[in-house]
């Protein structure tokens, strides 16, 4: 270090305080980077790497980026996850004795963006910080720093808290310095964040004002190691973070990742975009705190039912009100992020525009009060009331700040004349030395003769008089002072133009420093208004999203759901919202769906593509939008609220993560299984199918027996064995129904229409052909198929998926034997299937109550060993590549 020059010691000074983060380092009108810092960001911003002499043996590697550029390479940097560390210069140059005086003022950070293209209109950016407890719990807290929104939950388990940051999709996550290294390293993987690290400290009266109401010990720390990593990172007050909100998970419907995954809520499988989700179809909000808040509605559908109705009667209102929802709608048009602009005037970065913007904002709230105050609801009055206009502070900005203020502060023309006196004095004393030398040309030109003479300015020389060559004999001599040369022409300056020009340049010097500071006192004044416009911002996000709900709830011909105490569920015309909106009204065809307590499960039957998936998610669909308070897809709904909603459909396989799709079903059929309650809604599509047939049947009936004995949640399931329609003999609250195509000229054709009774073909065949594939080959299997159908009992296995009603005819005695004993598929196949059950036996051991009497006895030690290691493990804590993992060396051990 000694040999380093001192400007390189500060440097590495500096940096040592911040090892994690790319070090910008102002070095007049560059930010350069130094070192490995250097050598990384070249490569990463595609930007040349030079190097310096720094004083020590070899050159030191260099990077820079222009300071008035920066703001793209930064962004580029936290876009890819790193951090970058902002290091000014503290003190003027001129005044510093030695190195000059260099601090970090912002170290900004993934999860701590206030501006910037990483930064969507619609989505909120969360900063998260967690902490894990002895007892099992872990403590949540999150904001998201451009809105001044923080929110604080306990959780009962790590399965919870992974559902919750997967809903939040915090971009960085806080923990303590002493975290396990496994656990980190799930944490960058599993949510795809930044992890960043801060250590338990002290309250600090401050933040009494954030969250002085919240006394939990455990949700206080964890609060607190968001505030400090907030404080350390930003290095300022934040004065708009808004009263943190305590929330329980419970307040509202439960849906894992998963299941939210699969009924596409705002997000597509295939093409992960929000086009074609529930979201994409919902979205008629107009501002970007409307289209937030939204997302945040999605992802938190209700439970209690007077909420969930009070949003509904204002749906409801609205959508009778077509011409109030206009004019509300063209007024919100007018409305930028409230909610945004709080945050930058509260951390100091608002600009003139800004200030612009938020009276532009403001000056609709009066009339958007006046048409939310008069409709005939009494929860509009009070939200009308939250419609504050915050009348002065529009008087103030509407008297001070100009209507076109350039983007910069720093270069005047921000302050309306006749707001303050000094600053009109200074520009009375520039616009009449202007107004003198306005003057001055046709004066000279008089006094000399010369038509052509001109007075301009110019950076260089300030105001000079030009003469063209041939007149310069006109010249008076001795008045005017020769100041430059050109090509044809003369400049000249007068004592008198000089001292004009010094008191124009010194008055508007002296103005524009005069405008900053009398903007900054504004900005300054507007920050008291932060907590007003925070409500105001509230109440505009509400008032969006429900004339969203209703525009999309009129256009689409939706109806104001209804709720039973008697957990019914009576769907008339449903439709599925989205592919209804893709295949048009007409192409779409309705579907009833009805289940009660008699009638708690709907196995699903019928040929593939035609509908039952769909229809599934149709149901679900419909129970989420009733629950986020938006009118439902259909003629008439029925429900019950739910308190939970699982899902397994389609192939969303996480094979990139190092899951099989059969080992995905199983961990989300377990996870189902271990919480659903009566009051949940449960859709399986195809569970068992991933195995071998046997295995597949026995795993589907297993857990249709398990959820329908010992759960009684509503429960749509799909399958295409159909041995599994023989249930309905023994199960009394399981009722078949089919999605039902007919064959005509050889050729099926998918009605799309649920019916009640089991499917009695399969048609896979038919959608091969539909599909493509070659005509030989299709050929071939309806040899096959028929050979197979011939030989019936030596093929079971095989046609399961493939039968035709004279196979399921010939299968008739060997149900009728199996009714008769119970359980029909499982009993009627008797001894066979009995030599199935030891491979079975292991998946079921997922579902320990649904495994088969003991086995134990006829088992090895090793084995036993194996089967208890296999009981034991927590695979939902447990990344998809360790529990692969864990397999394998328990294969292993059996081999
Ligand atoms: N009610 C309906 N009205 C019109 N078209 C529909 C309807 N339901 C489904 N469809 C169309 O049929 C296609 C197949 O539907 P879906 O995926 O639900 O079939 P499936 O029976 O689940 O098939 P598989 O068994 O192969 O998974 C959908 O993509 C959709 O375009």
């Amino acid at each position: 270090m000694p040999s380093y020059t001192p400007m390189i010691q500060q440097y590495l000074h500096i940096k040592a305080q911040y090892p994690d983060a790319f070090l910008f380092f102002r070095l007049g009108d560059f930010y350069e980077l130094f070192f490995d810092d250097a050598i990384k960001a070249a490569q990463e911003l595609e930007i040349t790497l030079t190097s310096r002499d720094g004083g020590g043996d070899e050159r030191v590697p260099m990077c820079g980026v222009p300071y008035h550029s920066a703001q793209g390479y930064i962004e580029q940097l936290i876009e890819k996850g790193y951090k970058v560390a902002i290091c000014e210069q503290v003190e003027d140059p001129k005044a510093a004795k030695g190195v000059v005086r260099r601090e970090v003022v912002q170290l900004i950070t993934p999860g701590t963006l206030m501006e910037g293209k990483g930064l969507s209109d619609k989505e909120n950016c969360y900063l998260a910080a967690l902490t894990p407890f002895a007892d099992g719990t872990y403590g949540l807290a999150y904001a998201d720093l451009s809105t001044g929104e923080v929110r604080l939950t306990l959780l009962s388990s790590w399965e919870e808290t992974a559902n919750e940051l997967h809903a939040i999709r915090a971009r960085e996550l806080v923990v303590s310095s002493d975290s396990d290294d496994g656990w980190v390293r799930e944490l960058k993987e599993r949510f795809a964040a930044t992890v960043s690290y801060e250590d338990e400290a002290a309250w600090r009266d401050e933040w009494d004002r954030v969250a002085g109401h919240v006394g939990q010990e455990k949700l206080r720390s964890t609060l607190a190691r968001l505030l400090h990593y907030l404080v350390r990172t930003q290095k300022r007050r934040l004065d708009h973070l808004q009263p943190a909100e305590l929330y329980q998970v419970d307040q509202y419907m439960k849906m894992d990742r998963h299941s939210k995954q699969h009924l596409e809520l705002v997000e597509t499988v295939r093409l992960k975009g929000r086009k074609g989700s529930l979201l994409w179809l919902l979205d008629e909000t107009v501002t970007a705190m409307g289209g937030r808040l939204l997302k945040q509605w999605l992802d938190r559908p209700l439970v209690n039912r007077e909420e969930i109705e009070r949003r509904l009667d204002f749906v409801e209102t609205l959508k009778a009100a077509y011409f109030e929802r206009q004019e509300l709608r063209s007024g919100l048009h007018s409305v930028y992020d409230i909610e945004r602009l709080a945050g930058r005037i509260s951390y100091g970065n608002a600009n003139a525009r800004d200030l612009v913007q938020l009276k532009k904002s403001l000056l609709e709230v009066p009339a958007l009060r006046r048409t939310v105050g008069a409709l005939p609801l009494s929860e509009a009055g009070r939200l009308a009331e939250r419609l504050d206009p915050c009348e002065e502070l529009v008087e103030l900005l509407e008297r001070s700040i100009q209507e076109q203020p350039p983007l910069s502060v720093k270069e005047g023309n921000i302050i309306k004349d006749g707001y303050d006196q000094r600053l009109d004095r200074c520009r009375d004393a520039s616009r009449n030395g202007k107004a003198w030398i306005a003057e001055l040309e046709a004066k000279e030109r008089e006094a000399t003769g010369i038509k052509s003479l001109k007075v301009g300015y110019n950076r260089v020389f300030g105001y000079y008089i030009e003469v063209t060559k041939p007149n310069l004999p006109l010249v008076p001599e001795g008045r005017y002072e020769r100041k430059q040369t050109l090509a044809n022409a003369e400049r000249f300056i007068t004592p008198e133009l000089k001292e004009k020009e010094a008191l124009i340049l010194e008055a508007e010097e002296k103005s524009i420093e005069l405008e900053y500071e009398l903007f900054v006192a504004i900005r300054e004044q507007t920050k008291q208004y932060i907590p007003r416009l925070q409500t105001l911002a509230k109440a505009i996000a509400e008032l969006d999203v429900l004339q969203s709900f209703a525009a999309v709830s009129d256009e689409r011909r939706y109806v104001r759901p209804q709720f039973s105490t008697e957990r019914v569920l009576a769907i008339q015309g449903g439709r599925h919202p989205v592919v209804e909106k893709v295949l048009g009204t007409q192409t779409y065809v309705p579907n009833d769906c009805y289940m009660d307590r008699e009638r708690e499960m709907l196995l699903i039957t019928g040929p593939n593509m035609a509908g039952k998936s769909t229809y599934m998610r149709q149901v679900a669909l419909t129970a989420i939008m009733a629950q986020i308070g938006c009118f439902v897809p259909a003629e008439r709904a029925v429900l019950p609220i739910f308190d939970q909603v699982f899902t397994r459909i389609g192939a969303a396989d996480d094979l990139a993560a190092g899951q099989s799709t059969f080992m995905v079903e199983m961990l989300e059929a377990r996870h189902a299984i271990a919480h659903a309650t009566q009051n949940s809604l449960i859709l399986f599509d195809e569970i068992g199918r991933g195995t071998s047939t046997y295995d597949g049947m026995a795993l589907a009936q297993a857990i249709i027996e398990y959820i329908h004995d010992r759960i009684g949640a509503k429960t749509l399931f799909s399958t295409h064995y159909h041995e599994l329609t023989a249930l309905e003999e023994t199960l009394p609250r399981l009722v078949n129904v089919h999605a039902r195509a007919v064959e005509e000229n050889g050729k099926v054709v998918f009605l799309h229409q649920i019916a009640a009774g089991a499917a009695d073909k399969s048609y896979g065949i038919h959608v091969a052909e539909l599909a493509g594939l070659p005509s030989s080959l299709i050929e071939r299997a309806r040899c096959l198929l028929a050979e197979w159908e011939q030989s019936t009992p030596k093929r079971e296995a095989a046609e399961s998926s493939a039968r035709s009603p004279q196979a399921d005819e010939e299968d008739a005695p060997a149900k009728t034997a199996g009714q008769a004993s119970g359980r029909p598929p499982s009993r009627a196949a008797g001894e066979r299937k009995a030599r199935e059950r030891e491979t079975v036996v292991e998946q079921l051991t997922m579902f320990p109550d649904l495994a088969p009497a003991p086995v134990g006895a006829s088992l090895s030690q090793k084995e036993k060993k194996v089967l208890a290691a296999l009981k034991d493990l927590h695979l939902l804590e447990m990344t998809p590549l360790e529990a692969l993992n864990k397999l394998y060396e328990l294969q292993k051990l059996l081999k």
